[in-house]
């Protein structure tokens, strides 16, 4: 998705210019990215993201310039980490500083992680106006601590709503990559992935970092699981060449069921649209991507980083459209409940179908809206 850049004089005065910040993990990066395949109106944008974060490889890979800064996390580690990435926030503030000074942003998008501070604080001094996007119910310690320097606060669902001061929040509903909307079937899914149309297919994904435990579950599981489907599985930073040497044993006739990656990129999309089931971790994307692709989950909350994913798992689970099964019982659990969903038919269309009703289309737009009309705002206070 490269962004038309101005080509005249003229364009470039009256091109929105928009300063885009978030990083740290995926479910920071994707969601504004699929606010910007909702603009209509070719904004200048720059990105401003962590130094050697994750984020990096993924902005520039969608043609989006992109500016690395100072920054680090503060919470659950040593006093002497602790300081060190304070002074690291300090240094971050002082480049965020100077990048606005020179890109002059007329609006800044912040979509999560440290690096946001520093960018939020320095736009709030500058009085350029702010929009927090919260993909998440709960707000990460970040966004809670740049809550008070935001213009506006979008949020995924109304529950969210209740963190911040009220009037300051609007609900829009999780962006999702044009990419899965776009595409129009099942089956035309299958086609690009090299997976038969008439193939039973259970995709098991960790979100952007990956999961060690549902590597290990498919890992333990792996003939079961490829007697009952063709298994598209994402393993993620680990756990890579165990897999590719398990796959490289299997008979012939089961190893082309198994469709092993590190990581996809466009084709993710297709991988959504492909499954019939997902068994996945319960990240922000779920809300979205879940409902966009109407494929039935087995979500499997991570149980490290408080109590988050389960509240996006449990509301999935309660709108009819996933199970929720613990970490520690899915290595256990996999074979058994893959099999009784794809055993029942009607019961898995029900729960593909209750996940469809949760889609919400037009959230990209929503944001895009929401950025264009504060940009427009500044615009005009500057003008005056
Ligand atoms: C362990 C942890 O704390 N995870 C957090 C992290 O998860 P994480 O970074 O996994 O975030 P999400 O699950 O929200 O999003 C993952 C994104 O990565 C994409 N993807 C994934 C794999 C792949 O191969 N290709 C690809 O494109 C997915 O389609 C999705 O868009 O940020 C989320 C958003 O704040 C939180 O809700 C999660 O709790």
């Amino acid at each position: 998705m490269a962004m038309p850049m101005p080509t005249t004089a003229e364009e470039t005065k009256t091109a929105l210019r928009l300063v885009i910040t978030g990083g740290g993990t995926g479910g920071h990066v994707y969601p504004a990215l699929s606010v910007l395949d909702a603009a209509d109106d070719a904004p200048t944008v720059l990105w401003i993201g962590s130094t050697g974060g994750l984020e990096a490889p993924i902005v520039q890979r969608a043609g989006i310039p992109f500016k690395g800064i100072d920054a680090g996390g503060l919470r659950g580690m040593s006093p002497v980490k602790m300081a060190r990435n304070l002074m690291r926030l300090g240094r971050g503030f002082v480049q965020a500083w100077r990048l606005l000074r020179t890109f002059r942003p007329d609006v800044v998008l912040a979509t999560g992680g440290y690096v946001t501070f520093p960018v939020g604080v320095a736009a709030w001094l500058q009085r350029i106006p702010m929009l927090i996007y919260l993909p998440d119910i709960e707000p990460g310690l970040a966004v809670r601590a740049l809550a008070p320097f935001a213009t506006r606060i979008a949020v995924t669902g109304e529950a969210a709503q209740a963190h911040f001061r009220a009037g300051k929040t609007v609900v829009t509903g999780y962006p999702v990559r044009r990419a899965l909307q776009a595409l129009p079937s099942r089956e035309a899914a299958r086609a690009l992935l090299g997976i038969p149309a008439e193939a039973r297919v259970v995709l098991v994904t960790g979100g952007s970092q990956g999961a060690h435990s549902l590597n290990e579950a498919v890992g333990r599981n792996l003939n079961a699981l490829l007697d009952m489907a063709h298994v598209i599985h994402i393993h993620g930073r680990s756990d890579g060449e165990w897999l590719r040497s398990l796959r490289a044993a299997l008979p012939d006739a089961l190893r082309q069921r198994y469709h092993l990656f590190d990581y996809l990129h466009e084709e993710m999309a297709a991988a959504l649209r492909a499954a019939d089931i997902v068994v996945a971790r319960a990240g922000a994307s779920t809300l979205g991507e879940l409902p966009a692709a109407g494929v039935a989950a087995v979500l499997v909350p991570y149980p490290y980083s408080g109590a988050h994913q389960w509240a996006n798992a449990e509301y999935l689970a309660a709108q009819g459209g996933a199970l929720v099964v613990p970490d520690a019982e899915i290595a256990a659990r996999i074979v058994p409940v893959v099999r009784t969903l794809l055993e029942d038919e009607a019961r898995l269309h029900a729960m593909q179908a209750a996940m469809q009703r949760l889609a919400q289309p037009e959230a990209a737009q929503r944001l895009y809206r929401l950025v264009q009309e504060m940009g427009q705002a500044k615009r005009d206070r500057r003008s005056k």
